[in-house]
């Protein structure tokens, strides 16, 4: 007997689903709960005509996304190439990242790359977003810095950098510009790369690409499956997407979680002392900061960083996913092309799982708590997944992680911070391209080395 689609809401001609009359999309999250308790763990909801489903559960998201996770490896066609951008997650939903079974040569190679703990940390992240954000400009000095820094000390990834820091200045000009200095920069190394494969095959035509030539023409060695099956190479336009796409991803979800840690550290002072003292066991006073190898020491630090990504993922859902053929999911069909969505902050905050869910506690990841020995890529079990899981997991979660208990350590170590009279922390969410806090965190920051109190409110 032929499966049934998962359960859900009636549906209308057009409109789809029936709860649209009453409930809008931006409402979405309430609306899934009450399904979700209506109806089970799996829920399907119309949209006009386009089919979506909903999953909250851990087990079944593994059995999807990581056992068979090949048929869900697929990106939604999204309505607009504007909303394409703006799609909730992650802010690498770029065109690029949408209709691929499989990432191309050229992402896997800048991917890999960055995900060695070293190589990371050239990459800007929380950056961009930081400087649109009063509340963590401190944040964003204390990026700039680490910038100039890694890029005095790591060469290989000076040009790299210097690109990021195009980006982030030219961020109040037109995409146009910006675009364009990006190509300007990225061309020389899609030319150095293409001499470097010629010249291994022993081949002539090694010469460099005139400036005039610079046009998005040419295709190149890196290829992507066509429609029909076939390889076919990636263009100019594209590699640029992605290697824009490498400088410029997760700028969003890293300050989002950023700052709720902060805010969890603010309303938590044990917990921020019990973390200063860590980071003070291990780096010496004459050190200039905590460094990247010190981090890796601090286990309270990395139960920080995942029980902020555990009680506020960025991302509440993952980005969009896409069924490649029938398949189903918890012994229901999901048809081909049905759009499959991932509820992550409804896994990581499930009270069947999680001790207290909705309480801040770090202590759950060190031995003997709940949380202890998660793994967040899920590769044998999902508990929490604030990257995703499987094929299309977030390819930053490297980058993220360093970056975070980075920021996090160096922030703790130079200053105390505290909540402010009339400024007090508030966890209310808002929904923006990630979950951000509606009131933006607004503390008091008091230097540790000296006596003298900042009044400056970051
Ligand atoms: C705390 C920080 C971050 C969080 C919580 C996060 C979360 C996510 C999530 C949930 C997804 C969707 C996974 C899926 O659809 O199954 C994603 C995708 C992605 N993320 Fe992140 N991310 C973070 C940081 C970063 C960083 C730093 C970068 C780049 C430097 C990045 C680049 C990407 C890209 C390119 C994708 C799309 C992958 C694809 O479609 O194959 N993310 N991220």
């Amino acid at each position: 007997q032929r499966p049934h689609l998962p359960p859900g809401p009636p549906s209308l001609p057009l409109l789809g689903s029936v709860v649209w009359l009453t409930n809008s999309v931006a409402e979405i999250e309430p609306l899934l709960q009450r399904l979700f308790q209506r109806h089970g763990p799996i829920v399907a909801l119309r949209m006009g005509a386009r089919l979506s489903v909903f999953v909250a559960d851990r087990h079944l998201a593994h059995t999807a996304l990581v056992e068979r996770g090949a048929a869900l490896a697929d990106r939604p066609q999204l309505v607009s190439s504007s909303s394409r951008r703006r799609a909730p997650g992650c802010a690498a939903c770029s065109p690029t990242s949408s209709g691929r079974r499989r990432r191309p040569t050229c992402r896997r190679m800048w991917w890999r790359r960055s995900n060695t703990p070293c190589s990371a940390s050239w990459c800007s992240c929380a950056s961009a977003s930081a400087l649109d954000e009063p509340a963590v400009s401190a944040i964003a000095v204390a990026e700039r810095e680490a910038l100039v820094y890694r890029s005095r000390n790591m060469p290989v990834f000076a040009f790299l950098t210097a690109v990021t820091k195009h980006l982030l200045r030219a961020r109040l000009d037109t995409v146009r510009v910006l675009r364009r200095r990006v190509t300007e920069l990225i061309l020389p190394l899609i030319d150095a790369r293409r001499r470097y494969k010629i010249n291994r095959r022993g081949g002539a035509g090694s010469e460099p690409r005139k400036q005039e030539e610079t046009t998005f023409e040419h295709s190149y060695v890196d290829t992507l499956p066509s429609g029909d099956g076939s390889e076919r190479p990636l263009t100019d336009d594209e590699i640029v997407l992605l290697c824009a796409e490498f400088l410029d991803g997760g700028t969003d979800t890293t300050s989002t979680a950023l700052q709720w840690i902060m805010a969890e550290l603010v309303k938590n002072p044990t917990m921020q002392e019990k973390l200063y003292t860590e980071i003070t066991a291990i780096t010496t006073d004459d050190k200039e900061e905590v460094y990247e190898e010190d981090v890796h020491k601090m286990p309270y630090l990395k139960a920080v960083i995942l029980e902020g990504l555990r009680k506020h993922p960025p991302a509440h859902f993952v980005l969009p996913h896409k069924a490649a053929e029938d398949m189903e999911i918890g012994g229901y069909l999901i048809p081909k092309g049905t759009t499959v969505n991932f509820m992550v902050a409804e896994m990581s905050l499930d009270e069947r799982e999680w001790e207290n869910p909705t309480e801040f506690s770090p202590e759950r990841f060190l031995p003997g708590g709940d949380g202890e020995g998660v793994d967040v890529t899920g590769t044998k079990e999902i508990r929490m997944m604030p990257f995703g899981v499987g094929r299309r997991i977030c390819p930053g979660l490297g980058v993220a992680m360093l970056h975070l208990e980075y920021f996090v350590a160096n922030m703790v170590r130079d200053f105390e911070w505290m909540e402010v009279p009339g400024h007090e922390v508030d966890f209310t969410e808002k929904n923006e391209f990630t979950v951000v806090m509606k009131k933006p965190l607004l503390p008091r920051l008091v230097p540790r080395m000296t006596t003298q109190i900042s009044t400056n409110t970051h």
